[in-house]
């Protein structure tokens, strides 16, 4: 659609000049022979820019301008004023123009005025609408689930203490949203989230991760690199997988958490910083600790509110929404129109036990609405990893052969789930065994539900 520009000016050799070489270049043109004027035709046809000239018989373009930024406060609105008055252009800007433009002026730079204001208008919507995708992204679905509601209700009970938050739940039961929702519930929700994903990386580059180093520290420490601790100052600093973190940098953390002060790599002055701690773990940490593989004194620092977060099959009432919210959400990201869940295809999903937990339920909804193309998803539609696909085996019902993707899928499941056997569990051996980064590994073992 071309943009509509509205122009206000009493001379009406001004408005065919600005008519014509607007419409030269593709321009809707609406004219309005003073304020009064304008702003009805701002009312009646919604225009997407302003040209309003400061000095109108009536009412003058400052008092237009001042109801325009008040009707619409998000209409570029440009202010023509006479040459040598400048103080008047000041006068405009402060009230919230756009640009300005002194007469007499050429269409040229007419139009690059024009333009420039439209692409600032157009970029501050498009960070506008990527901010609330963002935000929507990272809410927590309301649950019609009385244990999560729990969880729910404890959490934002401690987000308003500095208590050290550890939650516990299988992969995809949603810990890493309900640690960005505690951050947003608490007083330091100005300040920064900061994940760190304690098994995507080398001991080594995770404890330069967390810590920082100092310059020269190692080779390749080629300046000081401030810490996830030090970056997250004053806000939340967000371990996951917590359980998979080496005994040495477990020592650290515990000194840390006891002291709330740490040394960079290489470096000899202790670091003190204010840094609320939520670690979460799909491990059992009690076993762990008993099977000395994580310090007992740790896990008592970090246990101070403790909270399991219930798997999707303790807690399928909540599937109806969360499908609905995926699906909303899908369709928009992937430019679809609106599509429904029919109540066939809802059954089958809220009587299915989600082993990959709401991950999967959101992984079932994406494939779902990138294959269909009509506006109701069918129980067809919605396939199941441990209902409608023989797992391991790799074989599928009478006809013994898998989609395309799905059968990819599970060869790739194969192979990691080989890898990480024969590396005893250990990701980073496993992903060496693979020649994968172990960054990719992980999200690997996140698309593909395998935990
Ligand atoms: N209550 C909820 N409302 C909306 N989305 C949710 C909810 N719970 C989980 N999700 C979504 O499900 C996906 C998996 O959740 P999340 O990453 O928080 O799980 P996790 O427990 O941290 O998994 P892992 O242990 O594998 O890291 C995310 O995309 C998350 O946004």
């Amino acid at each position: 659609m071309k943009p509509l520009v509205l122009v206000a000016d009493d001379d009406p050799a001004v408005l065919s000049a600005l008519r014509l070489g607007l419409q030269t270049k593709g321009y809707e043109v609406l004219s309005a022979a003073d304020g009064p004027a304008a702003l009805e035709a701002l009312d009646r046809q919604s225009p997407d820019l302003a040209f309003v000239d400061i000095e109108m018989p009536g009412l003058n373009g400052i008092e237009v301008l001042r109801r325009m930024r008040k009707d619409r406060p998000a209409l570029p609105v440009i202010i023509m004023t006479a040459h040598g008055t400048v103080a008047r252009a000041v006068e405009a800007m402060k009230e919230g123009a756009t640009d300005f433009l002194t007469k007499p002026f050429d269409i040229d730079q007419m139009l690059v005025v024009v333009e420039r204001a439209l692409r600032q208008e157009d970029l501050r919507r498009e960070a506008e609408t990527l901010r609330s995708e963002v935000d929507g992204r990272y809410d927590m679905a309301a649950t019609s689930s009385p244990v999560m509601q729990r969880v729910i209700d404890t959490l934002k009970k401690a987000a308003q203490s500095d208590a050290t938050v550890l939650l516990l739940g299988e992969s995809g039961v949603g810990k890493d949203l309900l640690a960005r929702s505690l951050h947003a519930w608490s007083p330091r929700r100005e300040k920064l989230f900061v994940p760190v994903n304690c098994v995507a990386l080398s001991e080594e580059l995770l404890e330069s991760e967390l810590f920082g180093h100092e310059k020269g520290a190692f080779t390749g420490a080629h300046s000081q690199k401030l810490g996830k601790l030090e970056v997250a100052s004053g806000g939340t600093v967000f371990l996951d997988e917590i359980g998979d973190m080496k005994p040495a940098l477990q020592a650290k953390l515990l000194r840390f958490l006891q002291n709330r002060e740490f040394d960079r790599v290489g470096g000899t002055r202790a670091v003190k910083v204010d840094v609320r701690v939520v670690a979460a773990t799909n491990r059992d940490l009690q076993q762990a600790v008993k099977a000395g593989t994580f310090r007992a004194d740790l896990f008592f620092r970090l246990n101070v509110v403790s909270l399991t977060v219930p798997p999707l099959r303790d807690r399928l009432e909540d599937v109806p929404q969360l499908a609905e919210i995926f699906l909303r959400r899908c369709c928009r990201d992937m430019k679809k129109p609106a599509m429904r869940l029919s109540e066939a295809a809802m059954k089958k999903l809220t009587g299915y036990p989600w082993p990959g937990n709401v991950r999967e339920l959101e992984n079932t909804i994406e494939r779902a609405v990138v294959l269909k193309s009509g506006s109701t998803l069918e129980p067809e539609d919605v396939l199941l990893q441990a209902a409608d696909l023989v797992g391991e085996a790799g074989e599928a019902g009478a006809e013994g052969l898998l989609p395309y993707h799905e059968s990819v899928d599970q060869h790739r499941r194969r192979i990691i789930r080989r890898a990480l056997d024969r590396s005893g569990g250990s990701r980073v051996r496993a992903a060496q065994l693979l020649g994968l980064q172990p960054t990719y590994l992980s999200r690997l073992l996140k698309q593909l539900n395998i935990s």
